[in-house]
């Protein structure tokens, strides 16, 4: 199961970065690192005032032994023992600063990232959402980010710091001594070559690693969330096996990684040892000759190894580093991809075949609008998924439906119709390839989206709750920011005692109290009164996804969200199939009434819910091919019948399309329903 998904969506969603240098790729975090640069760069200056104390250290040494220890001055050599311990002192303090100067700004930076992360990926089309794993997006919230926090806090700094420090130091060395000083410049090339090519291939896997962070997540995340069909399916060893085999991809990858890890720091530490073993011998033999005083040697020595840790550490920053860019990397995969766009200025642009132009010149097209044809309208709607072959037929292959004002449609069509696929169209989860969906005669893609979902109420097929309070899962469809009660009861009290407080107070207990009342309702229509005898009513926690609850009460629970706010424009997705018959029958009886007030569009599966709607159209191949009353497809489309009842049509019923066109007239008697209601 998970194999086949993660497996899918995971080639998808491999690397679109292109091949950007690390560095170009991570001066892209600058829009969030720029309100924080003044602390970082202080805490850059305060670290190489801290480096470079530590290189006075040798100097310090040198003193000592060519001035108190030579001339036997017990005092001097104490008094230079004192400078030592202040300058140690000082170097800790100081880079201690440094990490209370980073600490409190880098947290920040790593919450707006992740803010900015979740924002966009709430408004990102379906259709990535459809294409991405949801492991490679939460591994990009968490290990990616957290790596760039990383990134930020050491090797940001301490590339620059260690930089600064090996070029003061180097400096340092070349004055005292300048011959001994060639000889540990000497492996400077050789490092540089190693760094590059190191560079180049972490930067492959650590990519692959990171990737399979994602996969495996993915993979945990589906496991815990299917865990009733894993247990119920006797399936655990093989997830467990799907999980080892990932699991084992990503420790060959990390262990590819620490080998190369490993090489680079044992050329990187090898090399500078060699050198100073060599300034070692040169300066021994100097100072034996008499050239150079044996203070100088020590005072040279000391520095050199003061260098040798900026010197071995650039090996793991540079590591840390490529991480870091191959996580910016992944972070923007995402942020890089286009948001839903607000209104849709030209068809062509939403993606699919262009428009046909007798689609584009028809009379009030594109924003305008056409009040003539009132209800949800569509006309001559094509679509097709944007992962689907260029060659593949449609889901729908110009749907033409046209529901009246006030009137309920129901939809019918065989499994895989594309039923579900056109209730999406509605709110604009899609948005169509050709032709137009209008409500109210106004063109859907004119409409700001917030605009369109306050018209229009949807309840899905599957019931999808969040992990909040059955108060809240239902007021989420009443409109954007209603604050729910926590517990029906006591906000009633609650609301009681605001009566005497002041203007704003009663106003918000008034908006509570009109939520309250709303959720009442909606929760009679829905049937779902179960929720007043759950422990803390409308308060009760319903666990991740509702799982705390049976299919039919988180069915109704839904049903109850789509209805809450009284749209104007009802899509119900098939919303009364996990109901028991009597459940079903309470639950039709309170819909009819909520029915009767809205337009709306019911895909059914069974002739019960079929009777709750004025007329039926049966989606059939793409397109509508009968409208009509429940009794008139009966008798007149042999598919209609196949479907309600599993029974062939009376001898002489027509086909399907053809029933259809005969019933579109007869049973539509709106004076658009020729065009709007009829076959096509
Ligand atoms: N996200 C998607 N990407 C690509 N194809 C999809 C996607 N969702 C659905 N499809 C395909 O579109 C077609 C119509 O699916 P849809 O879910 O709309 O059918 P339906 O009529 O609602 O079916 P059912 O009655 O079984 O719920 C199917 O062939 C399905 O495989």
């Amino acid at each position: 199961m998970s194999e086949t998904s993660a497996g899918t969506k995971e080639l998808q969603a491999r690397p679109t970065g292109g091949d950007r240098s690390a560095v170009r790729t991570l001066l892209r975090l600058w829009p969030w690192v720029r309100p924080v640069r003044v602390r970082l760069f202080s805490a850059a200056c305060v670290a190489i005032v801290a480096s470079c104390v530590g290189l006075v250290i040798p100097l310090v040494l040198k003193w000592i032994v060519d001035g108190p220890v030579a001339e036997g001055d017990s005092g001097g050599v104490w008094l230079g023992a004192l400078y030592l311990l202040l300058l140690g002192i000082g170097e800790a303090a100081l880079f201690g600063f440094r990490r209370w100067l980073v600490a409190r700004p880098l947290a920040s930076v790593e919450a707006a990232m992740r803010a900015d992360l979740f924002g966009r990926l709430q408004r990102l089309p379906m259709a990535f959402h459809d294409r991405w794993p949801s492991g490679q997006l939460l591994s990009r919230a968490t290990t990616d980010l957290m790596l760039l926090r990383m990134f930020l806090a050491f090797p940001l700094t301490f590339l620059l710091v260690n930089g600064v420090t090996i070029l003061v130091g180097m400096v340092i060395l070349l004055l005292q001594e300048w011959t001994l000083g060639l000889v540990l410049l000497v492996p400077a090339v050789p490092v540089m070559a190693v760094c590059w090519l190191f560079e180049t291939r972490y930067a492959a896997v650590a990519r692959t690693a990171q990737d399979q962070v994602g996969d495996l997540t993915t993979v945990v995340e589906e496991s815990v969330l299917g865990i009733r069909i894993i247990k119920g399916f006797g399936r655990h060893r093989r997830q467990a096996e799907v999980f080892r085999d990932l699991a084992l991809r990503l420790r060959g990858t990390e262990l590819a990684k620490a080998r190369l890890l490993a090489a680079i720091w044992g050329v990187i530490v090898t090399l500078p040892e060699l050198a100073i073993g060599a300034a070692l011998v040169l300066g021994t033999v100097q100072v034996s000759e008499g050239d150079l005083s044996a203070g100088a040697l020590v005072a040279f020595l000391s520095t050199a190894l003061a260098l040798r840790w900026p010197i071995d550490s650039i090996g793991f920053l540079l590591a840390m580093s490529q991480e870091a860019a191959t996580a910016t990397q992944r972070y923007f995969e995402v942020m890089d991809t286009a948001p839903e766009q607000e209104t849709v200025p030209e068809r062509e642009s939403v993606g699919g075949p262009p428009v046909r132009a007798e689609d584009r010149d028809r009379p009030g097209d594109r924003g305008g609008t056409d009040r003539s044809r009132g209800g949800l309208c569509f006309e001559n709607v094509v679509f097709r998924y944007p992962d689907a072959p260029e060659d593949s037929r449609p889901v729908l292959d110009g749907v033409d439906l046209h529901i009246r004002p006030g009137e309920t449609m129901a939809l019918v069509g065989g499994t895989g119709s594309g039923k579900t696929t056109l209730t999406a169209l509605v709110p604009r989860l899609h948005e169509p390839t050709a032709g137009r969906i209008t409500v109210d005669g106004r063109d859907i893609t004119a409409l700001p989206r917030a605009e369109l979902r306050t018209l229009v109420s949807v309840a899905f097929e599957e019931p999808t709750l969040f992990s909040a309070s059955v108060g809240e899962n239902v007021l989420m469809g009443a409109r954007p920011g209603a604050a729910p009660p926590e517990n029906t009861t006591e906000k009633a009290a609650a609301d009681t005692a605001e009566e005497a407080a002041g203007a704003e107070e009663a106003a918000g207990a008034e908006d509570g109290h009109d939520d309250e009342e709303a959720l009442r309702r909606a929760l009679a229509v829905a049937q779902a009164e179960f929720v007043h005898r759950l422990p803390q009513g409308a308060g009760t926690q319903v666990g991740e996804q509702g799982l705390s609850l049976s299919g039919g009460q988180r069915q109704r629970l839904a049903l109850a969200r789509a209805v809450v706010g009284r749209p104007r424009y009802l899509v119900l997705d098939d919303p009364l199939s996990a109901l028991d018959v009597h459940t079903e029958a309470l639950v039709e009886a309170a819909l009819r009434r909520v029915l009767a007030e809205t337009t709306a569009l019911v895909v059914a599966h069974r002739p019960s819910t079929v009777l709750l709607a004025d007329r039926v159209a049966l989606l059939s191949e793409g397109r509508i091919t009968a409208v009509g009353t429940h009794q008139e497809l009966l008798r007149e489309s042999a598919e209609y019948a196949w479907l309600m009842s599993g029974t062939t049509p009376p001898a002489g019923a027509e086909p399907a399309g053809k029933a259809a066109a005969g019933s579109s007239s007869a049973a539509a008697p709106h004076p658009h329903s020729t065009q709007g209601g009829g076959p096509r």
